[in-house]
């Protein structure tokens, strides 16, 4: 079975649901980032040993907390020695407009996996996008690139759309079949 890790940040706890969904589907480790941006300890040396690194942050501003920023800055150790080479990768993010934005971040993920010189594993699923589409279709947030949540800014962890955690579901078995080949 292959390793896999999904580290992220949360602000307010709508990104971790989304996080433990992508590991539900993934049979994954989570690996939380704090409020300050640092890994607990054993953390560097669980994405180390990692087959694909799945990673999420809320989007703030139009790109990923600076907790996040500053665990991808000081993931610049493993860069150096391009240990995380020919990782798998893959990302998420969740925010409060429909659109929001929330590319900006999926694009910074993305761009941090190449750094790596990872291999990129992108969400997978048709977009949910005909005239017969509900809310709470699977991709009805119609991402490619890798996962989509929005949750509005009034709204409770528990509010969270089930549709945009079955995506997320999903998305974390795509992650663990591709994962799956790829150390064969
Ligand atoms: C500082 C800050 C900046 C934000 N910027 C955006 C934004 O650019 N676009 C957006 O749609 N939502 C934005 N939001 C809303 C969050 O993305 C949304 O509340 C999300 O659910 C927070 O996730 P979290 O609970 O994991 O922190 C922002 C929220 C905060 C606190």
């Amino acid at each position: 079975m292959s390793n896999i890790v999904v580290v992220y940040h949360s602000g307010y706890g709508h990104t971790q649901r989304m996080a433990q969904a992508v590991a539900q589907g993934a049979a994954a480790q989570l690996l939380a980032i704090d409020a300050d941006g640092n890994l607990p300890e054993g953390g560097w040396q669980l994405l180390a040993g990692a087959d694909a690194i799945v990673m999420g942050a809320p989007t703030y501003m139009g790109g990923p907390s600076w907790q996040f920023k500053r665990f991808a800055d000081a993931s610049s150790k493993a860069w150096f020695s391009q240990s995380w080479k020919d990782k798998l990768f893959a990302g998420f993010t969740n925010s409060a407009g429909v659109q929001g934005d929330k590319q900006g971040t999926l694009d910074y993920l993305y761009h941090l996996a190449m750094q790596h010189s990872g291999i990129w594993v992108g969400l997978g699923m048709l977009p949910s996008n005909t005239k017969a589409a509900q809310r709470n279709d699977v991709n009805w947030m119609g991402a490619c690139s890798g996962a989509m949540a929005q949750t509005p800014s009034d709204a409770s962890v528990a509010e969270m759309l089930a549709g945009d955690l079955e995506t997320a579901r999903q998305f974390g078995e795509r992650v663990a079949r591709t994962a799956a080949r790829w150390v064969k």
